[in-house]
């Protein structure tokens, strides 16, 4: 299906048409046309017109009328120029007197697409409109702006030529084209049988940790980014943050009480003055011999004190006629230094308070806040695709008709993954169809640096994933296969996807067996990518407290750990049959036991009593 978009360029600018400047918007505007014939739907574009005209709504206007007469060939008019404030832009203006209807949605297009570049896109003052058979498009006048927001519509020209030309069989071509699939090329697995699956999978079943290894390995710590205070909590600093400030930046009380010297002893002492917090602490008077200033906590000490006496250890002698202390008795011997925090106690001037790779929690967050930080750099977040596949699967919400189920996975690990404070889109259900499980991948890798998919992992005649990733998108898959319960055929893999390499995890779609999964691989890949010292869960040792019955595989088992023994050791409680369509087993878990295959235990079972390996999962 081939369209030919006949085009004419209109460099609109009085310094251009004066010979003043040279137009190098009309040519970067061409060179984009004619480079861009055969990529978008073997649509060939060619230049018909070209002209340039000064910033005068009168002659923009004649010639855009003369270009788009009745009978005339050129299917699109693209301007350059004269779109933005200054007081001799016009051909906004000039555009509208021509068309006879605006097309308002070429124009948004094009804004969407600058304000990601530059909020100096909300400038533009572009409009789009249909003359006769012809659209016009108004383009920056910048090289860099026009070409850019041209290449925004350019995919858009070929089906409006034709639309507007009323080419029917074009027309009817492309809209057949997109019906079938989104316009997309077809999954190379959508002819596959039953009887064309392995009856035996080729994925060699590596070893857990090799798979947390290889994972690890994979995940790339992501670019830096700076960002303001009020958005790091959850982040990880990526460079070392100092104190520009001492703290406290003047010497503090740490009592409610009064500043006296040291060598004035015990005994009545005149108030002199009060300093309470927020003075400056010379506000007050140097304190002479048997002189105290009243002082609070947190509140600067005046400069001629050395200690602080508490409230505690004084008794008020007499007030003026206004009710002010004006003599109070010190009943105990301060010692030098006595309660007074020294400027830079807390935290010194040029201090190091985070070192690089920090995670920032509420306490970081607060000590950035006090160190008076206002952007901090860290390490960018990755984004996550969440997309669940399978024929019997119905949105959460939603009633059931006889075989289908309802989505849990979609919610259980987006919320782990927003819980864990990672932005995660919901992409989805895809049906069991090779080209629509393509499309929805191509959608996710699209939007997102890794993408999360659960069911069709296994050796079901629908268990298409592990061939679309590697046939259609060319994915690296590192391991198809773990020895280990629940999750056996998790798969991951490596995609270069719009030139840069995304991650793919396509989790079993039994609910337990794709959250243990998440827990074990995604988390600790998206934990590295953002800057994470130690991605993955830390272990305590229990005591388990049934009698566990061992697997064929090594076992991560769901168990609520309980602290409240005497002997201050964990117990591990069972979470009931632990089937991996079960989702209840996770009910109240905060870990998993590891525990070994029963090859390596005899009678197959773990007595009650035996010491265990968790890993913390969720919060004790
Ligand atoms: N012949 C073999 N069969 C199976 C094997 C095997 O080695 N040989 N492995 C089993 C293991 S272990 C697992 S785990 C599962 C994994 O299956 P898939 O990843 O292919 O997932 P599906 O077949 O699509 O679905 C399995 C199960 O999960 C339910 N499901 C799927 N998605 C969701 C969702 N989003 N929310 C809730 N429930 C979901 C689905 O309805 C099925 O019941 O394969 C074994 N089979
Ligand atoms: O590995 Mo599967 O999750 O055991 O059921
Ligand atoms: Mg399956």
């Amino acid at each position: 299906m081939t369209s030919s978009v006949k085009c004419a360029i209109l460099t609109v600018s009085d310094r251009c048409s004066r010979g003043e400047t040279e137009d190098k918007s009309g040519p970067a505007i061409r060179n984009l046309l004619i480079k861009s014939s055969g990529s978008s739907n073997s649509s060939v574009f060619t230049v018909v017109k070209e002209d340039c005209v000064p910033d005068e709504a009168n002659i923009i206007e004649d010639k855009l009328r003369e270009w788009c007469k009745p009978d005339s060939i050129v299917n699109v008019v693209l301007t350059t120029g004269g779109t933005g404030f200054a007081p001799r832009d016009v051909t906004p203006e000039a555009t509208l007197r021509v068309v006879d209807k605006t097309c308002p949605a070429i124009t948004t297009a094009m804004t969407e697409a600058s304000l990601r570049v530059t909020p100096l896109a909300m400038l533009s003052r572009s409009v789009s409109g249909i003359k006769n058979s012809t659209l016009i498009v108004n383009l920056p006048g910048s090289v860099k702006g026009a070409t850019e927001c041209l290449q925004v519509v350019l995919p858009c020209l070929p089906h409006a030529s034709d639309l507007l030309a009323d080419r029917l069989t074009t027309v009817q071509q492309t809209h057949m084209a997109m019906s079938r699939s989104n316009d997309l090329p077809r999954s190379k697995v959508s002819n596959f049988k039953a009887m064309d699956r392995e009856r035996v999978s080729p994925w060699p079943m590596i070893a857990m940790d090799d798979a947390v290894k290889i994972v690890l390995d994979s995940a790339q710590t992501l670019e830096t980014v700076v960002l303001p205070l009020s958005e790091v909590l959850g982040h990880v600093t990526s460079c070392e943050v100092r104190s520009t400030d001492n703290l406290p930046p003047f010497r503090a009380s740490v009592k409610d009480g009064y500043a006296v010297h040291t060598s004035s002893g015990t005994g009545e002492f005149k108030v002199v003055s009060a300093l309470t917090a927020g003075c400056a602490p010379d506000l007050a008077p140097d304190i002479r011999l048997k002189e105290c200033v009243r002082v609070n906590t947190g509140g600067p000490v005046p400069p001629g004190a050395d200690a602080v006496v508490q409230v505690e250890d004084t008794k008020l002698i007499s007030v003026d006629d206004a009710g002010d202390e004006l003599i109070v008795r010190i009943l105990t011997q301060a010692q030098k230094d006595q309660d007074i925090r020294p400027i830079g106690c807390d935290i010194a001037e040029g201090e190091l308070v985070l070192p690089a790779h920090t995670p920032i929690r509420s306490a970081e967050h607060g000590i950035l806040a006090s160190v008076g930080a206002t952007s901090v750099s860290v390490f960018r977040k990755p984004v996550v695709a969440v997309l669940s596949t399978g024929n019997e699967l119905v949105p959460a919400g939603e009633k059931l008709v006889p075989g289908t189920v309802r989505d849990s996975n979609m919610t259980t690990l987006r919320s782990l993954l927003i819980e864990n404070g990672f932005a995660a889109y919901d992409m989805g259900i895809a049906e069991d169809t090779p080209d629509v499980m393509l499309r929805e991948l191509r959608r996710s890798l699209t939007v997102a640096d890794v993408v999360v998919t659960t069911g069709s992992v296994s050796m079901g005649e629908k268990d298409f994933l592990k061939n679309i990733i590697t046939l259609d998108l060319g994915g690296d898959i590192k391991f198809g296969r773990v020895n280990m319960k629940p999750g056996k055929p998790t798969t991951f893999a490596v995609v270069r996807y719009n030139g840069k390499d995304k991650l793919v995890f396509s989790l079993p779609g039994n609910p337990v067996s794709a959250t243990v999964m998440a827990h074990l691989v995604v988390l600790p890949a998206l934990k590295k990518m953002s800057g994470h010292p130690k991605p993955f869960p830390a272990t305590v040792s229990a005591i388990v407290d049934f009698d566990v019955k061992l697997d064929d595989r090594p076992e991560y088992r769901r168990t609520i750990l309980d602290f409240s023994y005497e002997d201050g050791c964990a117990r591990a409680k069972s979470t009931g049959t632990q089937m991996s369509s079960r989702l209840l087993s996770w009910r109240n878990a905060n870990a998993l036991l590891v525990l070994p295959s029963k090859k390596d235990k005899p009678d197959g079972i773990l007595p009650k009593g035996t010491r265990v390996e968790a890993l913390v999962v969720e919060k004790l």
